[in-house]
């Protein structure tokens, strides 16, 4: 006999969220669930809020009002948007990822195995491409086993070839930790393939739904569209500007 669908709780929720910074409203009725193995993108412009929503999410800031709820027994891992490290700090990676505290050496090698770096140990962190440091990054989120992993824009910087390989590693993550995965991303084609929802902002959530929803959203459109003739004019404009000195 088929079993009845009982829809899981969510390990993440908020509600009626809203930010102010400086009396500003940055965020506007944000609602947003989590679930295991559910992966969930946030897309929007530049300003558009995905970063302050995120803070929101893992309490690094305090929103005006509404409110975010999180077992407290989960644990989060965060892969950010890059990481600035000082070229003369002779850091290797088995180093970095013993920071901010020592972890077992096969706990150490699993996560760095996971992310598909586990030869890079004992390379020096300066020395790392983009698309390896952005793994080794990965590893040190994954290191405590999240139930919830986050990451903020973490393929900036990276060529097709580059986002395209680590957004298969994320879907693998996803299956074998049975992790929730929420990231921001401005990849749209990619989001449009491997995110199950996805969210749109731009100060408050302006359509949201399965991709192919949100492909075809009116808001997403004008959203996006204007943002490709904003490059473009950009584009036109630095392109006059070479001819007239030409
Ligand atoms: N600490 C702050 N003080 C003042 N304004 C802030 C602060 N943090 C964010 N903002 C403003 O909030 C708005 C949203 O910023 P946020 O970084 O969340 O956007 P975003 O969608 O992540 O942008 P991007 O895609 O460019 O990273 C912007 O207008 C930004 O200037």
């Amino acid at each position: 006999m088929p079993q009845p669908i009982t829809p899981s709780a969510p390990l993440l929720r908020a509600c009626q969220l809203n930010v102010r910074i400086g009396g500003k409203p940055i965020l506007e009725d944000i609602h947003l669930a989590l679930h295991r193995e559910e992966i969930v993108t946030l897309i929007g412009p530049n300003g558009s809020g995905k970063s302050t929503l995120v803070k929101a999410l893992v309490g690094a800031i305090k929103p005006t009002s509404g409110r975010v709820e999180i077992d407290a027994d989960l644990r989060i891992g965060y892969v950010p948007q890059r990481l600035h490290l000082d070229p003369t700090l002779p850091i290797t990676v088995s180093r970095f990822m013993n920071l901010p505290r020592r972890h077992r050496r096969e706990d150490v090698h699993q996560a760095l195995s996971n992310a598909g770096v586990e030869t890079l140990h004992n390379a020096a962190m300066s020395q790392l491409s983009g698309g390896q440091l952005q793994r080794v990054l990965l590893a040190r989120a994954l290191i405590n086993r999240p139930d919830i992993l986050i990451l903020d824009e973490a393929t900036q910087g990276l060529d097709h070839r580059g986002i395209a390989d680590f957004y298969q590693k994320i879907e693998e993550v996803r299956q074998s930790y049975r992790c929730a995965i929420l990231m921001v991303s401005h990849d749209l084609h990619v989001v449009m393939r491997t995110a199950d929802h996805v969210l749109c902002l731009n100060g408050r959530i302006c359509c949201e739904g399965k991709p192919e929803r949100v492909a075809s959203s009116p808001d997403y459109q004008a959203l996006f569209g204007e943002q490709t003739a904003q490059m473009l004019a950009l584009y036109r404009h630095h392109h006059e500007e070479v001819a007239d000195a030409g």
